[in-house]
């Protein structure tokens, strides 16, 4: 699962802070257990409203999988993790214990009315607790989202249900879990957290394909917070990631751990090659033709999946594009239309496909490489969920080994700017405080300032946190609002004599049609505490009287021990977490290696997936009899371009363009196509011709060209005027050989 804009949950401001705590304050009572029962009676009371609750709550006859067994741990207050595959119905694992509770505790007279405590779901998209939440209020049951999408009413009306002890199940993206009301508030839910559910918890894992560093903070989270059990969840966890899941929450791996083949014998695995894109199309066509039925293409850029839907429209068939940059509207709307239609072939990122629960789909195709093995599995787990023979194909061309690299390569921070980083954390300033206190930092500008992506940045952040213990993420702040002023704002305003008013209205700067508002400034100049300012903004916004929207969140930190102060001591941290960038580096490219050698071995697709998972084929088969390698006997050839002469005139247009010759890998990544905030922000050159001119070169050639000019600054090209570019121009080859091919040359074998 890729990272994207949806997980951005930055939630309730600070000003939340105060009611927060306030409803933590609520007493909760002394609870007696249903495990102080004796266990014969306890066992049957689990079975009956476990049981209950599947038939009458969710209208399903009987449990499937190891469902049921999961269940009874979870009921038995033990924790669990759970590796099904995708549509396996891992959310009934939590789901119906989530009601269960209730019903045990009131047949074995355990608890009172109201004291029966939540789950709580750990889960990174917002569209899919939304999706999950819907559901099941269409079935009755109590649920709600704290996500960033919902408004202060809806907020308030959950935090009510909290407090009445009728909520059932609460959703939550990890980014809340930095929110330090927030994790006061499930230190005193009424009736505790029974139990705490983390939905794609390969997160986890830095061994996993799709790490996300909060996911780090839940396993600290669930002891903070008192969880009675745990159940961890993923359809794609490795042995080696399921272990790391269970050592994470203490789950005793013989007995918790509940995996169950991820090899599916409908799924047909098929795979061909082609030299270039323009090869596949045809392919593509056919298969479509001679496969019909809903189906889905994936690509890895936003822009394919609208050109490559034009194309099949074209060609009569009826396909549409889906990604992330869409409009929610536009994507529900399609998401239907898939659902109900029997033709409908969605050409989508990755972005669609989670949540999407139909059982008809009969084609999965992937037209770019997929990320990782788990990525490609957990996509084609979406066909064929009803049984039936679906297909799943893989189309591989010498192209998409770029895009893959530029992928893996363009997380990797330089040296320098890790430094910055942490120059600007460990300021004098901010190593002299006292252990206890606050620092804030605006990621947005270290992003821009330092040239690091925001997914690195958090990493650092975490690392520090997590590792080294020196300063642990708290709730963020937003330092800048913005309104729209209603329309007895002005008289408002004036009558307000309060100091919060009066702080207001001294620094509220009217724009054309906006008012923008400096909480620094207005907290500094008026001495007032910050949440007097933002009680007062919202109260004048529930009134009508302005529509406040947050903008420039700080993020803050508290200092856990003493900080490094000198040189030596910061630059030690630099090596540290600059080595652990560089191995996610190699592991991502050796994640490209494997998805690749499972199509061009010579070995059956689907042993060789099932393997990939610790699992094996069924009935001690050797072979699945119909994937490519089965049907053709014939390994699937990575059929490349021949490699190019190294390009100079376009090495020194990129040159031209850059005057800095102190990061070499920024010049590398120009000329390979790699984005950066500076590329994009400071050097505006994301569309500038000399952006990806050489991207059919391999890039550890132009980063030994760029190391070289970087070392020989003087006789590297002075900037000349700037002169427009043209492809053709950039792309132009000179008749210089390119270098010996390296590592990655070898692992991508040529340029294109
Ligand atoms: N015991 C059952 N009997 C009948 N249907 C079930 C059962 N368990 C789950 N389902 C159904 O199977 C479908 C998939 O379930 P669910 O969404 O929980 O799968 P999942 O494992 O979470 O999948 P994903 O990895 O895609 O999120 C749902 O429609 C669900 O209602």
């Amino acid at each position: 699962m890729a990272p994207n804009d949806d997980d951005e949950d930055y939630g309730f401001s600070s000003g939340d802070e105060a009611e927060l705590i306030a409803l933590s304050q609520s007493a909760s009572t002394k609870r007696k257990s249903s495990a102080e029962l004796p266990p014969s009676k306890r066992i049957a009371l689990q079975y009956q409203s476990a049981n209950k609750a599947l038939t009458e709550n969710f209208g399903m006859k009987e449990f499937r999988l190891q469902q049921k067994q999961v269940i009874s741990r979870i009921l038995s207050g033990k924790s669990a993790a759970v590796v099904f595959p995708t549509g396996g119905g891992k959310s009934l694992c939590f789901q119906v214990p989530a009601l269960a509770f209730a019903e045990e505790d009131e047949l074995a007279g355990t608890r009172a009315e109201g004291e029966h405590g939540i789950t709580l779901v750990v889960s990174p998209l917002i569209a899919l607790m939304k999706d999950q939440t819907d559901a099941l209020l269409r079935r009755g049951i109590k649920a709600a989202t704290f996500d960033s999408t919902k408004s202060r009413e809806e907020y308030l009306a959950t935090c009510e249900m909290l407090r009445n002890g009728e909520l059932k199940l609460l959703y939550c993206a990890p980014e809340r879990l930095n929110n330090e009301g927030f994790i006061e508030q499930m230190k005193h839910v009424r009736g505790g957290i029974r139990l705490l559910a983390v939905d794609e918890a390969h997160c986890i894992s830095e061994w996993g394909h799709a790490f996300r560093p909060d996911y780090l903070k839940i396993a600290r989270f669930a002891e903070e917070i008192c969880a009675e059990r745990v159940i961890c969840l993923t359809a794609t966890a490795t042995p080696r990631v399921a272990t790391d899941i269970c050592e994470t929450f203490g789950i005793d791996e013989s007995s918790g751990l509940f995996r169950t083949s991820t090899f599916r014998p409908n799924l047909q695995l098929l795979a061909e090659s082609g030299v270039s894109k323009k090869e596949l199309h045809p392919k593509l066509f056919k298969f479509l033709k001679s496969n019909p039925g809903s189906s889905i293409v994936y690509v890895t850029l936003q822009k394919d999946t609208e050109q490559l839907a034009v194309e099949l429209r074209r060609k009569g068939f009826n396909a549409r594009p889906f990604h992330a940059g869409m409009g929610a509207p536009e994507k529900a709307e399609l998401q239907d239309d898939f659902m109900r239609s029997k033709d409908l072939i969605i050409v989508a990122t990755i972005a669609f496909g989670m949540g999407i629960d139909k059982a008809s789909i009969r084609n999965v195709i992937h037209f770019n490489i997929p990320s990782s093995l788990e990525s490609y599995s957990q996509e084609i787990g979406r066909a064929g969920r009803d049984g039936k023979l679906s297909k799943c194909m893989f189309y591989v061309c010498g192209e998409d080994l770029h895009l893959r690299e530029m992928f893996a390569r363009g997380d990797l921070p330089t040296r320098a700017a890790i430094r910055g980083v942490l120059q600007e954390i460990f300021t004098p300033m901010n190593t002299s405080q006292p252990i206890g206190n606050q620092l804030q930092f605006s990621h947005y500008s270290q992003e821009r300032d330092f040239d690091i992506r925001s997914t690195t940045l958090k990493n650092i952040y975490a690392q520090l946190e997590l590792t080294h213990h020196l300063i642990r993420a708290t709730t963020p702040i937003y330092s800048k609002y913005t309104w729209k002023p209603g329309p007895g704002f002005q008289s408002t305003l004036n009558s307000d004599k309060s100091p919060a008013g009066v702080a207001i209205k001294n620094h509220a700067k009217y724009g054309k049609s906006l008012y923008s508002f400096d909480m620094d400034m207005a907290v500094a100049s008026s001495h007032l505490p910050r949440g007097d300012i933002l009680k007062k903004l919202q109260t004048f916004h529930d009134n009508g009287d302005l529509e406040l929207k947050p903008a420039g969140v700080m993020s803050v930190y508290k200092i856990l021990s003493r900080l490094p102060k000198t040189a030596p001591e910061v630059e030690i941290l630099v090596d540290v977490l600059y080595a652990t960038f560089q191995k996610r580096e190699e592991e991502a490219l050796a994640r490209t290696d494997e998805m690749l050698q499972l199509i061009t071995a010579k070995a059956c697709f689907s042993k060789s997936l099932a393997q990939h998972f610790g699992d094996d084929l069924l009935d001690g088969k050797t072979e699945c009899g119909q994937c490519t390698w089965c049907t053709t006997r014939k390994a699937v050839e990575q059929r490349l371009p021949p490699p190019v002469p190294f390009n100079h005139s376009a090495w020194n247009a990129v040159l031209d363009e850059i005057e800095g010759r102190d990061d070499p890998r920024l010049l590398a990544k120009v000329a390979f196509g790699i984005g950066s905030p500076k590329i994009s922000y400071e050097l505006k050159l994301s569309k500038h011709g000399v952006f990806g001119s050489m991207d059919d070169h391999n890039f550890l050639d132009l980063l030994r060209a760029a190391e070289s000019a970087c070392s020989n600054p003087k006789t590297s090209r002075p900037k000349p005027k700037l002169a427009p570019k043209t492809t053709t121009q950039t792309k132009s080859s000179s008749s210089k050989p390119a270098g010996k091919t390296s590592k990655s040359a070898g692992r991508r074998s040529t340029p294109k």
